[in-house]
């Protein structure tokens, strides 16, 4: 077994042998599945360790010596990218708009990770509501900022109440009568008695750069390049 990365670059640093790697933040949750084959089809291939459920570890060589992956919440992927600590990133058009960092530059939809962005209250409340006359709204959601400007570009003041996670539970709980939430198939608002009313935005994942280092590290361009070929060949 190959020793540990941070050991191999702490050794590569001490012999003067091994230069600033590339570094791609991918999210750890759902998209991964999807994200990895578009990875490999580009050329970059993690080592043994990225898939090994027991690892601990969070930044991975490739057989490419001059990229390493780190694997974070996807929240945090845009954050990386965005302050220069890995250069590109794989991230969902949810999480882009909810920081909207303007060091970003998303320059590819990968077509992964699709879903929406909507607004979900429960079924009895649906049957005699009309989101026409909403005035003010009070809304559990992991996205505040998206909700925020979706309402005030409708004339509706939204009152958010920031969750991370299982927002479904908060209306049945009295914490805010409507969700604004992801939304694929549909099971888990149908689950928790919850109707769509409204969709906000349609999501997929895109592939993220930090702008100062597409025009200062000279492998970002033909990596971008690679990757946008890769996902226009799965299409094809
Ligand atoms: N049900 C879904 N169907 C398709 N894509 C989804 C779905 N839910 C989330 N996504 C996409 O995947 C991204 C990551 O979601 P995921 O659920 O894996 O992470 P998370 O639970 O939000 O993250 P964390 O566990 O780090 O808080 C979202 O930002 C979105 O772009
Ligand atoms: O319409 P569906 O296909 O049911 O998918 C929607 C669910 O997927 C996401 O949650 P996730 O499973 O990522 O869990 P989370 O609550 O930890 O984010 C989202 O927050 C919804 O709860």
């Amino acid at each position: 077994m190959p020793a540990p990365l941070h050991a191999r670059r702490a050794a590569g640093k001490r012999a003067g042998t091994m230069s600033q790697p590339l570094i791609i933040a991918v999210p750890k949750g759902r998209i991964l599945a999807e994200a990895l084959p578009l990875l490999a089809a580009a050329g970059i291939q993690p080592e043994a360790a990225f898939s090994d459920e027991n690892s601990r570890a969070l930044r991975f060589a490739t057989d490419d010596p001059e990229i390493e992956l780190i694997r974070v919440r996807a929240f945090d992927v845009a954050t990386f990218v965005a302050h220069g600590a890995a250069q590109l990133g794989i991230v969902g058009s949810d999480v882009l708009a909810e920081f909207g960092y303007s060091e970003l530059y998303a320059p590819v939809d990968l077509g992964i990770g699709h879903c929406r962005i909507s607004v979900a209250e429960p079924a009895d409340m649906a049957a005699s509501d009309d989101p026409r006359g909403w005035s003010h709204v009070r809304v559990a959601t992991k996205y505040p900022h998206i909700t925020s400007a979706y309402f005030a570009k409708r004339g509706v003041q939204a009152e958010c109440v920031k969750l991370n996670g299982a927002m479904e539970l908060a209306p049945t709980l009295g914490l805010a009568p409507r969700i604004v939430d992801l939304v694929s198939s549909g099971r888990t608002l149908s689950e928790n008695g919850l109707v769509e009313v409204e969709v906000i935005a349609h999501v997929t994942s895109r592939l993220v750069v930090n702008r100062a280092a597409m025009k200062t590290r000279g492998r970002v361009v033909p990596l971008v390049e690679g990757i946008r070929r890769a996902v226009a060949e799965r299409a094809a």
